[in-house]
């Protein structure tokens, strides 16, 4: 493929670019009344508004355009036929078969998917609900009230995300946890007021070999046996999710109580597979099947709308358009609820995993910057940490803002006030504040002279700086769903555009080969391996501690 900027539809872009340098946003919205009808747009339940973008028309159409002649298209039939998009690893991406309904055919090698993967989901379905019920008891015959869910990365945060998320649909008597991180500090919390007659672990990992995922497992069987139960009841107490039935067999797990599912299911895609058993667990098989449901919903809008009304591929092709033409590095999340807290993270694997890659699929060096910083944090309280930088600092920092228009709680003020500063945020950022209006404001204080003079420039916002709104009625898993899957096609649409292999991660490889040689050599009386200086002498200190 040709590389990225030296095509005719960049090319295109770039010159259309040059128009852009002295366009205000604010000066766009006064000479079109229409402009937020023009430049939003609703799918499966997802509205967005990307009208405080540095778009106009021929802007939408030009990014269309490239969209089309990088191939957005035909990968995604081929992604959706079940072709191996995912060259480096021989493997179809399928998680669009997760949610597809019964009777949809999608076929692997000749095979259609879809039966085996609601075969899976029904299993999911008995089991959830005989806990949920209370008919699946522990080894001493008590229903259950804690669930402990053992994996990371994609076999943590999608679940753990979408828990958070759903917190008014939580059943009542399960409190769900999520331990992830090696740090034993992590499982030692989790575990701390548990009962081990009364705790449900289900460890989740697609391959069952990763380190932090077996550690935690291990320790977290250690202290259930540990209670007086015998290896007898394991069977009872754990549950796996993997796509590896002999090492999930060989940690003591008997295969009955493993869910699987396929390796043309991403890590970072999966939690629509059996890796979403703790959502389940937590709001039922009916909620889950919503979720399926809302990015069903979402795929198919994908699958058919063109790409000038298609919100994954706008969203998509804004990131592009800032990240090549603006100079911007990161994207900020800010979800207007707290309920959200977990997205920001979920979203850091979901794209900076996928797309941030420096060689396009030929194994060539790309040709312009991939994926930007992904980081947020929940609103208002980014408002009060971070937004200072956005607001007035010196880097142009595109702002997704997502909300809900009904809160799910009874406390309608504070939502209002919630939604007031979401709102207020984008306008903000687009309208800034001039040097006059500063004036202005301090005139009306009765303050006038050099003083003043000194502090406009301090408090004089350039304004003038993009964002999107998302709004949906609330969050339902339904809507869950759809927001989750924008943000996947979103991902492969600018994995196309930049003609990166989005689906493998082969960067977090050499971290764990260099993580596994240097384990050892912190035990009492090993020999220290070969290291440069500054590794070697940080081996030496820990030694010394007697890590
Ligand atoms: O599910 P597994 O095999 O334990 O892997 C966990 C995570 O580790 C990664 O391979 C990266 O370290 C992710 O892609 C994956 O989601």
């Amino acid at each position: 493929m040709t590389p990225l900027v030296q095509s005719a539809a960049w090319q295109t872009l770039r010159d259309h670019h040059a128009q852009w340098q002295d366009r205000n946003l604010v000066s766009l919205f006064d000479a079109d009344p229409e402009r937020f009808d023009k430049f939003s747009l609703e799918a499966a339940g997802v509205f967005m508004d990307f009208s405080k973008n540095h778009v106009d028309e021929t802007t939408v159409k030009l990014l269309a355009d490239l969209g089309r002649a990088r191939g957005v298209e035909t990968l995604r039939d081929a992604m959706f036929a079940g072709e191996k998009i995912n060259h480096t690893e021989n493997r179809a991406v399928l998680h669009v078969a997760l949610r597809a309904p019964v009777g949809m055919q999608i076929c692997v090698d000749g095979e259609d998917v879809v039966p085996g993967v609601h075969e899976v989901v029904d299993r999911m379905a008995g089991f959830a609900e005989r806990v949920r019920s209370g008919a699946r008891t522990g080894r001493t015959g008590k229903p259950f009230t804690d669930i402990v869910s053992i994996g990371i990365g994609g076999s943590d945060l999608g679940p753990c995300m979408t828990v958070e998320a759903l917190r008014s649909s939580l059943h009542p008597r399960l409190t769900m946890h999520f331990v992830s991180n090696i740090d034993g500090a992590h499982l030692a919390k989790a575990l701390r007021d548990l009962d081990p007659e009364t705790t449900l672990f289900v460890v989740i990992s697609k391959t069952f070999t990763t380190l932090e995922t077996l550690t935690n497992a291990k320790s977290a069987r250690d202290w259930f046996l540990a209670s007086g139960a015998t290896h007898a009841d394991i069977a009872k107490h754990f549950v796996a999710v993997s796509t590896n039935a002999e090492k999930v067999e060989e940690f003591g797990i008997a295969t009955r109580n493993m869910f699987g599912f396929w390796d043309w299911v991403g890590g970072r895609y999966s939690l629509w597979s059996a890796v979403g058993l703790p959502i389940m667990l937590a709001v039922g098989a009916q909620g889950f099947h919503e979720l399926l449901a809302g990015a069903h919903e979402m795929d198919m809008h994908f699958r058919t709308a063109p790409l000038e009304r298609n919100l994954p591929a706008l969203l998509a092709l804004l990131g592009v358009w800032y990240r090549g033409f603006f100079g911007a590095t990161s994207q900020c999340i800010a979800p207007y609820a707290q309920d959200l807290n977990r997205l920001a993270a979920y979203l850091q694997q979901l794209e900076m995993e996928s797309n941030g890659k420096a060689v396009t699929r030929d194994g060539t060096p790309v040709s312009t910057g991939t994926c930007p910083v992904i980081w947020g944090e929940p609103g208002t309280n980014g408002q009060h940490a971070f937004f200072q930088l956005i607001h007035q600092g010196t880097d142009v920092i595109p702002v997704d803002f997502i909300a809900a228009l009904d809160g799910g709680h009874n406390l309608p003020d504070h939502h209002r006030l919630l939604l007031a500063n979401c709102f207020a945020q984008s306008e903000a950022l687009m309208m800034g504040k001039s040097a006059d209006e500063v004036r202005a404001e301090f005139a009306a204080a009765g303050q006038h002279g050099v003083e003043v003079e000194a502090l406009v420039p301090h408090k004089v916002f350039t304004g003038n700086r993009p964002s999107t709104t998302l709004l949906v009625d609330r969050f339902s898993p339904r809507a869950i769903g759809a927001l989750v899957a924008l943000y996947e096609h979103k991902v492969f649409v600018q994995g196309a555009v930049w003609d990166v292999n989005s689906y493998d991660q082969w960067g977090v490889e050499l971290g764990k080969q260099l993580a596994a040689r240097i384990a050892p050599e912190l035990l009492p009386g090993a020999v220290a391996g070969k290291h440069d200086s500054s590794t070697a002498g940080l081996i030496a200190r820990a030694r010394a501690a007697g890590a």
